[in-house]
């Protein structure tokens, strides 16, 4: 394991950030901290960073205790949802700034840095001034920055953030291929779980300060530990005293008597691009499940047609913790 992180508490003024959270990094790979506004995502990144002092707990990054150690001594990098770039200097200069105050050799600098401006794609900007830069390309420059020194562990605190939606897709999916290029222990932490289920490796739930889940995006997505991870990793609906989701469902047209099919009428069908929502009114709920158009078509239905519905096997689903709330699908 890369980072261990053992019964951490941390309190703001008598305020629970983080309860007792005890997780294990692994190396070499890409790992999200998940979960909503508030949850204590950022709280745990900055005590791994020694931003952040842990009330009690221990922190260790790779073998060695970190706990007490200041931030310059933990050998991590990091970038922000705003970084804040030298904004007299070069884009060349602030990525050679780490390996300049470590006065390693010209040479040396500028051979690194011109390979962490082709590794982050952004040799032609080398001579720009970051006001010069796209918000994208300056979070690169950060990145190319952070690495320079060679970290062992790589801290992104919402690095695109503040980005518009199409750029933060393309540098979600470049972050990526960049990771699968250098392979360093990265932690990031996002509230989008798209963001956390395309990219990372592996992904920690927290919310209110506990960690809910920890494990692969299948893991998450396939087996939520509960309702809570099972909600906010994807919409969902509520079937019998199970949380499922709407695509996951299988619709067969008419009566029937299987045991596990829950039968009802449909009583509103909606197209949205090339799904279809099917909302199938039963004795005592109302349940949304999603079709593709094929399958809509295919089965011959309409508004009040009587259907089974069905929860494949191996399908995700979670207990509803609170019983009785009726649930609007996603
Ligand atoms: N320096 C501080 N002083 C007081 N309270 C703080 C401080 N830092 C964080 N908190 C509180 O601790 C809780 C966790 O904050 P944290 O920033 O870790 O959450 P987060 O999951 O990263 O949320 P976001 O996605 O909104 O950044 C919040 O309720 C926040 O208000």
């Amino acid at each position: 394991m890369s980072i261990e992180v053992t019964n951490v508490t941390k309190r703001f003024r008598g305020f629970v950030a983080l309860d007792d959270v005890s997780v294990s990094i692994p190396s070499g790979q890409l790992t999200a901290l998940l979960g909503p506004s508030g949850g204590g995502k950022s709280t745990l990144l900055r005590i791994i960073a020694g931003l952040e002092r842990a009330d009690s707990g221990r922190v260790e990054i790779e073998g060695l205790d970190a706990t007490n150690l200041p931030p310059q001594k933990r050998n991590v990098g990091f970038v922000f949802q705003h970084y804040a770039a030298f904004k007299h200097l070069s884009v060349r200069r602030n990525v050679a700034f780490g390996l300049e105050i470590r006065h390693r050799p010209k040479a040396e600098i500028r051979s690194r840095v011109d390979e962490l401006l082709t590794l982050v794609h952004l040799e032609q900007f080398a001579d720009r001034l970051p006001s010069q830069l796209s918000g994208g390309q300056r979070q690169r420059m950060a990145l190319a920055r952070a690495l320079a020194v060679q970290p062992t562990v790589l801290l992104l605190d919402e690095p695109f953030g503040a980005l518009d939606a199409k750029v933060r897709k393309e540098l979600r999916d470049w972050l990526r291929r960049l990771h699968d290029e250098v392979h360093v222990t990265t932690v990031f932490v996002t509230h989008d779980q798209e963001e956390a289920l395309e990219v990372a490796d592996e992904i920690v739930v927290i919310n209110e300060g506990r960690v809910e889940q920890i494990g692969s995006p299948d893991d998450l997505y396939d087996k939520p530990a509960n309702d809570f991870v099972m909600r906010f990793l994807g919409p969902v609906t509520q079937l019998g005293d199970r949380l499922v989701r709407p695509h996951d469902l299988r619709i067969l047209a008419g009566a029937g008597t299987e045991p596990a099919a829950v039968t009802g009428r449909i009583t509103r069908v909606t197209r949205v691009g090339f799904e279809i929502r099917v909302e199938v009114t039963t004795e005592d709920q109302v349940v949304a499940a999603t079709l593709t158009r094929t399958e809509f078509r295919s089965l011959g239905v309409e508004v009040g047609s009587v259907v089974r519905i069905h929860v494949p096997a191996g399908a995700g689903t979670a207990a509803v913790a609170d019983r009785g709330q009726m649930l609007p699908a996603g």
